[in-house]
């Protein structure tokens, strides 16, 4: 009885956030680093979402499964501005880990707990049209446009989309696209009420004197000046880039948050307070 009390306290409380979400899109992106957090408990809360109206649509990297394939592989993995350098060779592991195990792993376990997701990469339908993103980093796509009717026709039909960052161009050849610009690219295209970007630490970090502390928010401005003084680094710089990609495309609130935390993104969406770093858009000279 106790137990019921309880859930129903916490269900009283997030009512006002159910209210204010029903029906609107949020696009979660599930990063790699934080898959070795609690994996089911965050599919989970991605289906509690859905039961309270959300229209979640994920989108998930894999970046490290993917350097650790490679290395059975003997094939070393090489990185420039955060962006993996992708060869034929490893483009094939790319689409064999994102597209494959990780991307099926996801949907089995939304089927598992008795969700519909469909789990699909960006070729698959034409979701995700790039063009490649400069020479010298090879078989890396950057996002031209979106298929967001095709995403529309799974979202009304109740389904969640579970997509893996790979773009294909006119010419039908498959790129390798960071999973957080594929992310902003959706959420701007959807024009999404949310872009939550899970990851394995709290948010935007920067040293200080007393040590590392979280930026609960970060303006555009802020983030330029981290990325000069070397306070944004590897990973976390095509993160920042598609947040403010995803802004400027139309999603209206995106936040960095732990993914190892239990209910992040509970946390997130039916607290006032919130947690991690939002990133607020507008002005890039704020
Ligand atoms: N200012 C910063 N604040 C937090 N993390 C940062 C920062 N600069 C660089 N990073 C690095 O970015 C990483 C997250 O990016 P990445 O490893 O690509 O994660 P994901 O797989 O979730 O995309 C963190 O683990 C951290 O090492
Ligand atoms: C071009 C590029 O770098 N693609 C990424 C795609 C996966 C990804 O982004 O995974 P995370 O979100 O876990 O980092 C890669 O090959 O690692």
């Amino acid at each position: 009885m106790q137990e019921w009390a309880e859930k129903a306290s916490v269900l009283i409380e997030a009512l006002p956030y159910i209210q204010r979400f029903a029906g609107k899109t949020m696009v979660i992106k599930y990063g790699g680093s934080a898959m070795g957090g609690p994996f089911e408990q965050v599919i989970l809360d991605i289906i509690w979402l859905k039961q309270a109206g959300i229209r979640p649509v994920v989108v998930h990297g894999g970046g490290k499964e993917i350097s650790s394939f490679l290395q059975r592989l003997q094939v070393e993995s090489r990185f420039v501005d955060g962006l993996r350098v992708t060869d034929g060779e490893t483009m094939n592991a790319v689409e064999m880990v994102l597209g494959g195990s990780i991307n099926k792993r996801i949907a089995a376990t939304f089927y598992k707990n008795g969700a519909a997701a469909v789990g699909l990469t960006g070729v698959d339908g034409g979701l995700l049209k790039v063009r490649q993103k400069r020479q010298d980093l090879g078989q890396v796509g950057e996002v031209v446009s979106v298929n967001h009717d095709f995403l529309d026709q799974l979202l009304n039909a109740g389904v969640v989309p579970v997509i893996a960052p790979i773009g294909v161009d006119e010419n039908g050849v498959r790129y390798n696209v960071n999973a957080d610009s594929a992310a902003g690219a959706i959420a701007g295209a959807l024009h999404a009420e949310k872009l939550v970007l899970l990851t394995d630490v709290p948010g935007i970090m920067r040293d200080t004197a007393n040590g590392k502390q979280i930026l609960n928010q970060v303006t555009p401005k802020q983030i330029q000046q981290l990325i000069e003084e070397g306070q944004i680094t590897g990973g976390m710089v095509p993160k920042v880039e598609a947040c403010l990609q995803a802004l400027q495309a139309g999603a209206k609130h995106v936040h960095i948050l732990n993914g190892e935390e239990p209910h992040a993104l509970l946390l997130e969406v039916f607290t006032d307070k919130g947690i991690g770093t939002m990133v607020i858009g507008g002005n890039p000279n704020e």
